[in-house]
């Protein structure tokens, strides 16, 4: 599935990363002193006793800090919050060290590396990398809530204050990265280095990614969208990173998709169990894109879901349309209601509600015919069937195969009647992703389903987060 994508975002993703490796310069090292070695694993064994204590002087120190210069230029306030911040989380050698809390904010805990710049600098790096801030929320369990609440009071440092973090721990990486296990495990996420691309080091890569994304159906509009968020990311940014610069492309890339094929995710289960039942679903698309198998498909999943479902055939204009879904009914064993080739949609899906709420039927699926969505016929028969049975959802169906034709369709069908979400079937065969990247962000409604082959039960929920798993995973 998606493997053309998969093999084009893998490539953009080497050619970033040499780009970052190209510019990566090491964090300086904020050694914390000639003895450091010596110290160092006391000082963390003595941190988890003494965390505390060192949160409420650091905490004090930031309150000070605020106190003394209440608007501090954006560096200043960066060290100041940033270097509490770490001693309220580990670093009690500094806070022992520091009687006079005002101090300290002058003397950040990194203060005995060479250059106090530097260490702005990297703090300022630090504030804008995501990778290297969740890597620090995970390693620093021993940070006190409070204090890091008060701490943190600063809103335009406080992501600062985090990562800053990292830097002053980075220093202590390098000197006790062969130190106890715990501490070794911690030390892996550290800072390492940091990379700032220019937009000339990406220029060729993001040139290359868009005309791969076009090539792969991706539409337009989204792929520039793409390439936007990958350059705010990315581009003219100082950022750190804690394992490799993979990670930080990685993840900048992650982002960018995410952002595109999340939109207007709702939990289907959730909106189905709180739904009055029964509960009227209505499926539109062109001919022959898997939309009755769709339908078969749902009805198993609901019925696997303790929901007992009923279909109705509201394609009453397509020979043998009757005889199709019959079978999926039959294959099923659920009720269906057809009525006369030629008859009328709304009439078939009315009389299915009512057999529903007759029979205590919780989910009532009804097919529609595959018009055309340049059919003039659709719209009026969308509207009557709005009219007739107030569907609680509208769900298009298309296939990811048909790539950009698919995206069309999607937006037309959703400009001539409103679409609650859409599945796209025949992602199994689909190996350029394009419309499952593209639908979303083009309707502003979620794609809620793939359908991944033939049986009824090669249906899934669509993830955002699975499939940009799925995109950026290694070969
Ligand atoms: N590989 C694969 N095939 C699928 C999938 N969904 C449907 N199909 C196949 O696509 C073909 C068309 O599916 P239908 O359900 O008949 O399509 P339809 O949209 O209802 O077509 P009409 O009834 O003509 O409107 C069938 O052979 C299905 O088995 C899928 O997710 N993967």
């Amino acid at each position: 599935m998606f493997d053309n994508l998969k093999k084009k975002l893998g490539s953009f993703r080497k050619d970033a990363e040499e780009a970052a490796e190209e510019n990566v310069e090491e964090v300086d090292d904020p050694d914390p002193g000639p003895d450091a070695d010596a110290d160092e694993d006391e000082d963390v064994a003595e941190s988890d006793v003494e965390a505390d204590a060192a949160a409420a002087a650091a905490a004090d120190a930031a309150e000070t800090a605020d106190a003394v210069d209440p608007e501090p230029a954006a560096d200043v306030g960066v060290d100041a919050d940033a270097d509490t911040d770490a001693d309220a989380d580990t670093d009690t050698d500094v806070d022992t060290r520091t009687a006079d809390p005002t101090d300290q904010t002058d003397q950040p805990a990194t203060d005995t590396s060479p250059s106090t710049e530097s260490d702005a600098t990297t703090s300022d790096a630090a504030l804008e990398s995501p990778v290297e801030t969740s890597a620090e929320t995970e390693t620093v369990p021993e940070s006190e809530p409070e204090s890091a609440g008060e701490v943190d009071a600063d809103p335009d440092v406080a992501d600062g204050s985090e990562t800053a973090e990292a830097d002053d721990e980075a220093g202590d990486a390098d000197t006790d990265n062969n130190g106890s296990t715990g501490f070794g495990r911690k030390a892996k996420s550290f800072v390492k280095g940091k990379f700032v691309i220019e937009e000339e080091d990406l220029e060729g890569p993001l040139h290359e990614l868009e005309m791969a994304l076009l090539s792969s159906d991706v539409e337009m509009g989204v792929a520039e969208e793409i390439l936007d968020n990958i350059r705010d990311e990315l581009i003219g940014e100082t950022r750190t990173f804690t394992t490799s610069t993979g990670a930080v492309v990685e993840e900048a890339l992650r982002d960018a998709i995410y952002d595109v094929i999340s939109v207007g995710q709702f939990d289907f289960d959730e909106r189905i169990a709180v739904e009055d039942k029964p509960v009227t679903i209505i499926f539109t698309g062109v001919n022959g894109v898997g939309k009755t198998t769709s339908i078969a498909k749902l009805s198993r999943y609901f019925e696997e879901r303790g929901y007992s479902t009923v279909m109705a055939n509201g394609d009453t204009y397509r020979a043998g349309a009757n005889e199709q879904i019959q079978e999926h009914a039959n294959a099923l064993d659920t009720k269906i209601i057809t009525h006369e080739q030629g008859g009328d949609p709304a009439a078939v899906l009315y009389d299915a509600v009512e057999y529903a709420e007759a029979n205590d039927v919780d989910v009532v699926l009804g097919d529609t015919a595959g018009r055309l969505h340049t059919d003039e016929g659709l719209m009026d028969q969308l509207e009557k069937i709005d009219r007739v049975v107030d569907p609680d959802m509208t769900l298009f169906v298309d296939e990811a195969v048909a790539g950009q034709d698919a995206v069309n369709r999607a937006r037309e069908f959703n400009n001539a009647a409103e679409i609650d979400g859409a599945i796209l079937t025949k992602a199994d065969a689909d190996s350029n992703g394009g419309a499952a990247i593209s639908v979303a962000h083009v309707t502003g409604r979620p794609i809620l389903f793939l359908g991944v082959g033939q049986g009824y039960d090669h249906i899934e929920r669509f993830d955002p987060e699975e499939m940009v798993d799925r995109l950026l995973e290694e070969e």
